[in-house]
């Protein structure tokens, strides 16, 4: 196992802080080893990015447009290996990971997209001289990744950002340190200028020095809420460093009016439970209505649910879910559901830790109708909260009652009921009759509250990634014809 793993200038690097490790979290081997980067290692990739970052902004865009598609070169010839290794080091299932290397090279198109319409360079014609409209690149920018998408979402900040001409410092989640190795290794080999994307791995510490370093320009986030929030007190005073926030939710789904039942239970399902309930944008909160089709539906998700897979991400038999990201994460689902059912909630199917040293669960359901005082707080993982409604209105308020605002969904077949729905609810991702997750990258992703802060990403990624630059042009100086009133120039 190599411990060279800090990649700065595009020369690789031991880190000269502590021992840090990463598990597989479905076997409990250790798949990763490494040390953490220091302050002077985080400084020295910043730097490297400054160095480079004037000629990579200045190098023309047909140029970093080649290196971005030997990029997808690069993934497409890797991209079994590369599953595999995201499937080692997050337990997801390889039917899934592999569509996440899929999404990192479909990326690279629509970024480019995004780029030229949304930040591209427009010039209009005005007596005696032309406007323009052009963008620059912040600069040296911070990403920092989780790890629930340890490819694909760090990759939706960096491509545009080095499209842009921006040079970037890269900090993963500290649980899939081996993942961000590999795609590093992926961009050297398509090319990459040095100095352009520098890889400083670490945990906690290791992102506080880069967050707070003064020279960045700006911090691209992909998250939880928690850091997020202090991230954002860290840029207060700080008005001239862009801060692009996409954080957790405590998001909603209402289920009213379905006349198809296994079409419902299926978009809870996908909702709520895929990746194990890691996704961002999975239901937290499921709101049925307390009618004979809600009944119905409810109990069909109840027998659905105690038939999904849970298993290994290479078993045969592909699972449907894999083991979640560690046992810490697995048992603290476990507590979440506890609580809940200390303060009074009714469990439909029990989510349990299935297997110890790992972070194995089983997806689980639990009624908290008659619940008050719940904490307005991300389960991140497979529990669903059910909450039985009568009044449509009293289910959108309730939907609407958290802090977080990143999606949420109706199913029914009633299209008054979701003209309703969309004019009340609160979200920055709003379906109807569709699965809440999986949100297309050629559309803006982001949540507003706690989970984000205006600046949403995939398809708008390319808005904060530049900068507007509005000029008045004109070849010669000239005197107007006529000078504003009192001013004689002769
Ligand atoms: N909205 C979105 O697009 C989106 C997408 C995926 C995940 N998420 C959210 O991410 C969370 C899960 O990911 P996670 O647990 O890896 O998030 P996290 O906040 O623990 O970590 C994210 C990154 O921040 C770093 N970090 C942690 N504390 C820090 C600090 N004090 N200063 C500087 N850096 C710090 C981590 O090392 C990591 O690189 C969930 O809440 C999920 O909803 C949001
Ligand atoms: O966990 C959070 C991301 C969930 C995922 N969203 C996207 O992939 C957005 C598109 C993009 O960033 O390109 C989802 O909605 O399932």
């Amino acid at each position: 196992m190599s411990t060279i793993t800090q990649l700065i200038n595009n020369q690789w690097q031991s880190g000269l802080g502590h021992d840090f490790v990463s598990v597989n979290p479905s076997t409990g081997e250790t798949i990763w080893q490494g040390k953490t980067a220091t302050k002077e290692q985080v400084n020295e990739a910043i730097t490297a990015a400054r160095k480079a970052q004037f000629t990579w902004a200045h190098t023309p865009i047909s140029d970093r447009i080649t290196v971005l598609e030997n990029f997808v070169a690069q993934l497409k010839e890797h991209s079994e290996e590369f599953a595999n290794i995201i499937a080692c080091e997050t337990g997801k299932p390889l039917w899934e990971t592999r569509t996440e290397v899929g999404a990192m090279a479909g990326k690279v198109a629509i970024s480019i997209k995004a780029h030229n319409e949304r930040t591209g360079t427009t010039e209009n014609p005005m007596p005696g001289a032309k406007a323009f409209i052009r963008h620059k690149p912040h600069g040296v920018v911070a990403i920092f990744g989780p790890y629930n998408f340890p490819g694909h979402l760090p990759n939706g900040h960096i491509v545009p950002a080095i499209l842009a001409g921006n040079t970037v410092v890269f900090k993963p989640s500290e649980l899939t340190p081996k993942v961000a190795q590999y795609t590093l290794e992926l961009w050297l080999k398509a090319g990459l200028p040095a100095g352009v994307i520098n890889l400083i791995q670490g945990e906690v510490e290791t992102g506080i020095a880069l967050a707070s370093h003064q020279d960045i320009d700006g911090l691209f986030f992909t998250g939880s809420s928690n850091t997020g929030h202090l991230l954002h007190k860290q840029f207060a005073g700080h008005p001239g460093k862009i801060l692009a926030l996409e954080m957790g939710g405590n998001n909603p789904l209402i289920i009213k009016n379905v006349a198809d039942v296994n079409a419902a239970v299926h978009d809870i399902i996908q909702s709520g439970f895929i990746t194990s309930g890691q996704r961002c944008t999975c239901a937290r909160r499921v709101f049925i209505e307390n009618t004979a089709n809600g009944d119905a539906i409810l109990e069909k998700l109840v027998s659905a649910t105690k038939n999904i897979i849970v298993d290994d991400s290479f078993a045969q038999e592909q699972p449907f879910m894999g083991s979640m990201i560690s046992e810490k994460a697995a048992l603290g689902m476990v507590s979440a559901q506890q609580q809940l059912l200390d303060m009074g909630a009714t469990s439909l199917v029990e989510l349990k830790h299935l297997k110890p040293g790992t972070g194995f669960v089983s997806p689980g359901i639990i009624d908290v109708t008659n619940v008050t005082d719940i904490p307005d707080e991300e389960h991140f993982g497979p529990l669903i909260k059910v909450y039985r409604f009568t009044e449509f209105d009293s289910a959108i308020d309730e939907a609407n009652n958290t802090s977080f605002g990143l999606s949420a969904g109706l199913l029914s077949d009633s299209s008054d009921d979701y003209q309703h729905f969309l004019k009340r609810i609160r979200a920055g991702i709003v379906n109807w009759n569709r699965p809440i997750t999986g949100a297309s990258s050629a559309a803006p992703f982001g949540g507003i509250g706690a989970s984000g802060n205006h600046r949403a990403s995939a398809y708008y990624a390319a808005d904060y990634c530049s900068y507007p630059v509005a000029s008045v042009e004109a070849d010669t100086v000239n005197l107007p014809d006529t000078l504003a009133p009192g001013l004689i120039i002769k």
